[in-house]
């Protein structure tokens, strides 16, 4: 759709007139640096200037497939704009680009069918192909000449790999791998772009050779033919059928049928299957090949604050403009972000799509180091990144869509439109719960990662820096509570310590029982789960406060007040909401429980005045909010009016169906 021009809404002109604080200052903070933001800004330009990101009919009034084949259009000059107008104009190279990622929504008001050709397919390519290999399948990957998707989950499992049924069998005579799908169950299932769009797919299956089966390994398979994009032969693929979201991309259905493909189709960085069908295991780490999931969980937390981000924008920039009720008789209505309920309900929001985005940032520089270090043959740090990276897709993932959610209660019945955009960012949110590992399973892995450091600890051996507050607790250190940022800290790595504690003793009298270890891990599952969640907190509360006094040492000190305003209410927002917790297991009195209640109800007042300001300060252009409330100039019964009359179920009067259906009924002759 085109935007139509107005006049800023006088509400929200009179919120920006109250900022304290230079915007631009926190857009160069979260962008990296001024030159990030204008390279950003730049990118933007040239995407929103192509043309690409209109639409004739709202995305929500098409059918299905007219979705999907809009989709795919966008998709393809999307990418021919990044392989040259994009590429000539800001040097950019690299798909991961978050300015790329970003400005793909104003494209994409659900999701592009590509999602998994950069999300999962070119990184699979790099993580997990040997030299050659890369050298025959990354510049055609990159060059879109061959588009990939990443078909590992099946019809019967998708938590446990190792349960996979699709089989890979070595036939030495020929030198090629036999992919078959032995049941209705091993069909691979959900992997998008697989229903309709791409032709090739990296395969996780059971790999055979010699008669035995080493478990699951990858394989670049083609699926479809290069020029007619028919199946080819052994190739059963298609569609999955409607979902919550992900509505303008294809989810699809993949079996095969003796189908073969060559031996070097396996991706072989890490195990080969030499031309005779000798196996030759990896050198350092069992589970390399599950890197790339490793890879998107640490992007997803990206997600997490970038999504959260535009909800809490669009709900922040609504409840200015909107008005309801009175808080005194006869009073005018005040705007609705006036009330503490609705900034209770909002400001933990924007707090936290800084602290998610801090974090995410950190994460991913964690995540370069220990693959530099990989690469030098150490995966010494990898249990460590793999434990974060779980617990942090988990938590930032199941938080944002509860706060996204939140965003749409406080828009009220007006929320509930698609076109507030408010539905599809929860539901785009809500499938990252679950995918790249379901939330539960993830902060199982996780709690066994704290377990075993509890026993290191306690066998006196050096944990890693996360997890070096368990240590500190096995020495005594008792938590004395403070309600200051690092006392507060210490607080929650208390509650985490206590926890942890709680879990191994709970394992170890279960065992003392005489059950088994297996049968205590599974017993004790529901506390490991809260421990590791209790572990997370504290990681993103450390984070997310070591960032904001890193990032802001050089700024004014009006930013420097606002930032750590948001930092406080976070604090305090988690204190409250876990007060149990702490005062099982730290000192908090009541007394300091009152006293951070206050705090917190005295911040929303404060923050209150920069609200709108600290919004756009997240720099989200309308064409990427896609919001009837959220657009920049707040005008917001003009786009609900304007989105109503575009509605093609009002182009024609009167409805078809009143005349063979309400009329035949309302005369009685139906
Ligand atoms: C035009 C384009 C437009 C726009 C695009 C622009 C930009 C795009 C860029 C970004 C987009 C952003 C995001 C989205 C991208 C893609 C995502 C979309 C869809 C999702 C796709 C999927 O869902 S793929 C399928 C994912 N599946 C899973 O995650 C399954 C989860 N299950 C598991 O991971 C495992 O089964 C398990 C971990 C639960 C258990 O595994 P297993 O049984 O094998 O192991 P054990 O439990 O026995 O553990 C043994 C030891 O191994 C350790 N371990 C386990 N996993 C790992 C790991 N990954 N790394 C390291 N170590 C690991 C474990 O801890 C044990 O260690 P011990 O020391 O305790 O023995
Ligand atoms: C939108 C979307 C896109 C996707 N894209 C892809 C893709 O491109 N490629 C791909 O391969 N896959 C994809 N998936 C699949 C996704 O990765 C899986 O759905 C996800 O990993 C969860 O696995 P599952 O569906 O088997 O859930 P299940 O494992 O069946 O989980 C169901 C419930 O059982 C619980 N549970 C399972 N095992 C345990 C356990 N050991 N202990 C305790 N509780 C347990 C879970 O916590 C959950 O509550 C996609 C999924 C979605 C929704």
């Amino acid at each position: 759709m085109v935007l139509k021009k107005y006049n800023i809404n006088p509400d929200l002109a009179l919120e920006r007139q109250k900022c304290t604080f230079d915007i631009e200052e926190i857009i160069n903070i979260f962008d990296g640096g001024k030159e990030k933001t204008s390279q950003r800004r730049k990118i933007e330009d040239v995407v929103l200037k192509s043309g690409l990101c209109h639409d004739d009919v709202p995305e929500e009034c098409m059918s299905l497939k007219e979705r999907y084949e809009n989709a795919v259009r966008k998709s393809c000059f999307f990418s021919k704009l990044m392989k040259t107008e994009l590429q000539e104009i800001t040097g950019i190279e690299d798909f991961e680009t978050p300015a790329i990622r970003r400005i793909a929504d104003a494209l994409f008001k659900d999701i592009s069918p590509f999602l998994l050709h950069l999300g999962m397919f070119v990184p699979t390519i790099i993580g997990q192909c040997t030299s050659e290999q890369l050298m025959i399948w990354l510049p055609k990957a990159l060059d879109l000449q061959i588009i990939g998707g990443y078909a590992q989950t099946e019809l019967g499992h998708g938590t446990f790999i190792r349960g996979l049924e699709t089989t890979a069998t070595y036939d030495a005579d020929t030198e090629e791998f036999v992919l078959h799908t032995p049941t209705l169950t091993a069909h691979k299932w959900w992997a998008g772009g697989l229903g309709k769009t791409i032709n090739h797919c990296i395969v996780v299956a059971q790999l055979y050779t010699k008669g035995v089966c080493y478990g699951t390994h990858l394989f670049m398979v083609q699926i479809r033919d290069l020029d007619t994009h028919m199946p080819l032969p052994g190739i059963k693929v298609g569609e999955i059928g409607p979902r919550m979201g992900f509505s303008s991309a294809d989810n699809g259905f993949l079996g095969f049928n003796n189908f073969r493909i060559p031996r070097n189709n396996m991706l072989m960085k890490h195990a080969q299957v030499q031309k005779d069908g000798t196996y030759v295991k990896p050198a350092r780490h069992g589970k390399l090949t599950y890197q790339t999931m490793v890879f998107v969980r640490v992007t997803l937390v990206n997600e997490a604050a970038f999504n959260l981000s535009k909800a809490v924008t669009i709900a922040v920039r609504y409840s200015a403009v909107r008005r309801q009720s009175e808080m005194r008789p006869n009073e005018p209505e005040p705007q609705i972000l006036d009330y503490p309920t609705q900034q209770h309900k909002l400001f933990i929001g924007i707090a936290t799509a800084h602290a998610f985005q801090l974090t995410a940032n950190w994460l991913w520089n964690t995540f370069k180091s220990v693959l530099s270090d990989m690469k030098k043959g150490d995966v010494g740090t990898l249990p460590e990144l793999h434990a974060l990276s779980s617990c942090l897709k988990a938590v930032c993932t199941s938080d944002a869509a509860l706060l996204i959610e939140q965003c749409r209660y406080a828009c009220g019945g007006h929320g509930y439109m698609l076109s507030s955009n408010l539905p599809y960012i929860y539901s785009f949110v809500a499938a990252t719960r679950t995918y790249e590992g379901d939330y539960t399973i993830l902060l199982l892995q996780t709690a066994r990662f704290l377990v075993k450091a509890w026993e290191q600890a306690e066998a006196g051996k050096t944990v890693t820096p996360t997890v070096s507050y368990i240590s500190r607790s096995l020495k005594g250190e008792k938590n004395s509570w403070r309600s200051t940022d690092e006392g507060i800290i210490k607080s929650f790595q208390a509650v985490a310590a206590g926890k942890i504690a709680l879990c191994v003793k709970s394992i170890r009298d279960r065992m003392k029982s005489g059950l088994d270890y297996e049968d205590a891990w599974l017993l004790t599952t529901v506390q490991l789960v809260d421990a590791a969640e209790a572990h997370c907190r504290s990681v993103i509360l450390e984070t997310y406060c070591n960032e904001v006094r890193r990032l802001t040492k050089s700024s004014s000190d009006n930013v420097k007040i606002v930032m750590h305003q948001l930092v406080t209410l976070y604090l305090s927002y988690w204190t409250l909401q876990r007060t149990g917790d702490l005062l099982r297991y730290s000192s908090i009195s009541e007394k300091d429980i009152d006293f951070m209640q206050r705090q917190y109800e005295e911040l929303l007042q404060h923050i209150r005045p920069n609200a709108v300001a600290l919004v756009d300060a997240f720099d989200l252009r309308d064409e990427i909010l896609h919001s009837s409330l959220g657009a920049y100039d707040g005008r917001v019964y003009e786009r609900l009016m304007e989105q109503a009359e575009n509605n093609p179920m009002n182009a024609e009067p009167v409805n078809q169906s009143f005349h063979k259906y309400i009329k035949p009924l309302l005369q009685g002759k139906l």
